[in-house]
């Protein structure tokens, strides 16, 4: 039992990132009557843009974090990025804070360390060869025991910043240094991995609510530079893939705890399924169940969060997402071609209303269904491929 927005009787939740997911998220919870305040690190962004109101803060510094909680008191804290102060988040949770799903899941899945090693070395789930290096003599060490070629990424970072394959070992130091200039904080530290030849990568997205762990329809995606172009739902696999898959969805996710919907990262390979990586909140990948599920991946994160209950989950159709990323850095620019994507078949476009675009920036998804889903596919990449960005000289 709540009061509405804005009175004394209202439940607040509290967004610290605010770009598309977040803005979804936001969209979700004022729809339940939730008051919503939306945190990131520049003005106007997407979340921030639907919120009721907005604070802005550098996410790594704690104390700016602080005193924005103790000001607003919200029954909900939401992390939305990866790169958030999380000593701080730990240490309000203890406070009697609530942190979505935990505070502790926030802050092993900021560091890839930290999961990697609870889901490797803890857990025992099956994962690529990994090590950690500080130093470009310390990477050189872990690319001649892993061998050639292995991915290289800061271990905070995400949407593939500052992560690069190296094949030769010619490539090493270009590789070091693109991941000291990709990640989101100034620690030296990066993860190598052995090059994982799968054959597909999957989201599961798991639901952890009052009803029990609920799972969607397994989510394919294709991914350049480290970073999603396509998605789509739901992706083929045998039953003893999905087993294995939610098996690993299914302990990571029980053991990071909290309520709240996770997107759980697998590659499917020949010898199995392997577990990649994990994040506590909605997936980019996920985007496609705004058009093919009946709830969507932001409506179940926020039902969980609030405590209700997820009786059922259905795949209304099988569907597709694809992104228009900028190739520019920008401040004035117009989107075009939404009348062109829209004019396709049961076609959706979210446009997010950055304010600035940068090379490589997601602007804007567009969502198809179809009767299956390599039509979805193509259907999602035309409308994409119709939208286009125009900037000003
Ligand atoms: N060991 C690996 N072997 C092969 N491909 C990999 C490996 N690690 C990552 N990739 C590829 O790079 C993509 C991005 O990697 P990862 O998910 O670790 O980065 P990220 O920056 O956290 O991305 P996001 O924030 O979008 O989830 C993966 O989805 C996969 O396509
Ligand atoms: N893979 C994670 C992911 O997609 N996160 C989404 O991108 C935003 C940052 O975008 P920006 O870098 O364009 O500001 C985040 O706030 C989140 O919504
Ligand atoms: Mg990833």
């Amino acid at each position: 039992m709540y009061g509405s927005p804005l009175s004394s009787q209202a439940r607040k939740m509290l967004l610290l990132g605010s770009g598309e997911l977040g803005k979804e998220v936001i969209l979700e919870a004022q729809r339940l009557g939730v008051e919503t305040i939306a945190v990131d690190r520049y003005a106007n962004a997407p979340a921030m843009q639907a919120a009721h109101r907005y604070h802005v803060a550098d996410m790594l510094d704690g104390a700016a974090i602080r005193r924005i909680i103790e000001e607003e008191r919200p029954d909900y804290i939401v992390p939305e990025i990866e790169a958030i102060a999380t000593e701080t988040l730990l240490e309000l949770e203890q406070e009697g804070f609530r942190v979505v799903p935990t505070a502790r899941a926030a802050r092993l899945t900021m560091d890839r360390e930290g999961i990697r090693r609870l889901a490797a070395e803890t857990l025992g789930l099956p994962t690529a060869p990994y090590r950690f290096a500080d130093s470009l003599d310390e990477l050189k060490t872990a690319v001649k025991e892993l061998g050639l070629p292995c991915v290289i990424k800061p271990i905070m970072s995400s949407s593939g910043k500052g992560q690069s394959i190296c094949r030769t070992e010619e490539d090493i130091e270009a590789c070091w240094e693109y991941a000291m200039e990709g990640g989101r904080a100034k620690k030296q530290r990066i993860i190598v991995e052995g090059f994982v030849t799968f054959e597909s990568e999957i989201t599961l997205l798991t639901i952890r609510s009052v009803s029990g762990t609920s799972f969607c329809a397994p989510i394919g995606h294709v991914q350049k530079d480290g970073d999603y172009i396509e998605s789509w739902q739901p992706h083929a696999m045998t039953i003893e893939q999905i087993k294995e898959a939610e098996h690993i969805a299914q302990r990571i996710t029980d053991e990071l705890g909290g309520h709240g919907l996770y997107g759980v990262e697998l590659f499917i390979t020949q010898d199995g399924v392997l577990f990649s990586e994990v994040s506590p909140r909605p997936h980019d990948t996920g985007m496609v169940t705004m058009a093919t599920q009946d709830l969507s991946e932001f409506a179940l994160h926020v039902r969980a969060i609030l405590g209700f209950p997820i009786p059922t989950i259905r795949l209304l159709s099988p569907g597709a997402s694809h992104t228009l990323k900028a190739d520019r850095e920008h401040t004035e620019f117009n989107i075009g071609g939404v009348e062109k994507a829209l004019a396709l078949p049961n076609t959706q476009v979210r446009v997010f209303g950055k304010p600035e675009t940068k090379v490589g920036r997601r602007m804007a998804v567009a969502l198809s269904t179809a009767e299956d889903v390599e039509q979805a596919r193509e259907v999602a990449r035309q409308a994409a491929e119709s939208l286009w960005i125009e900037y000003k000289q």
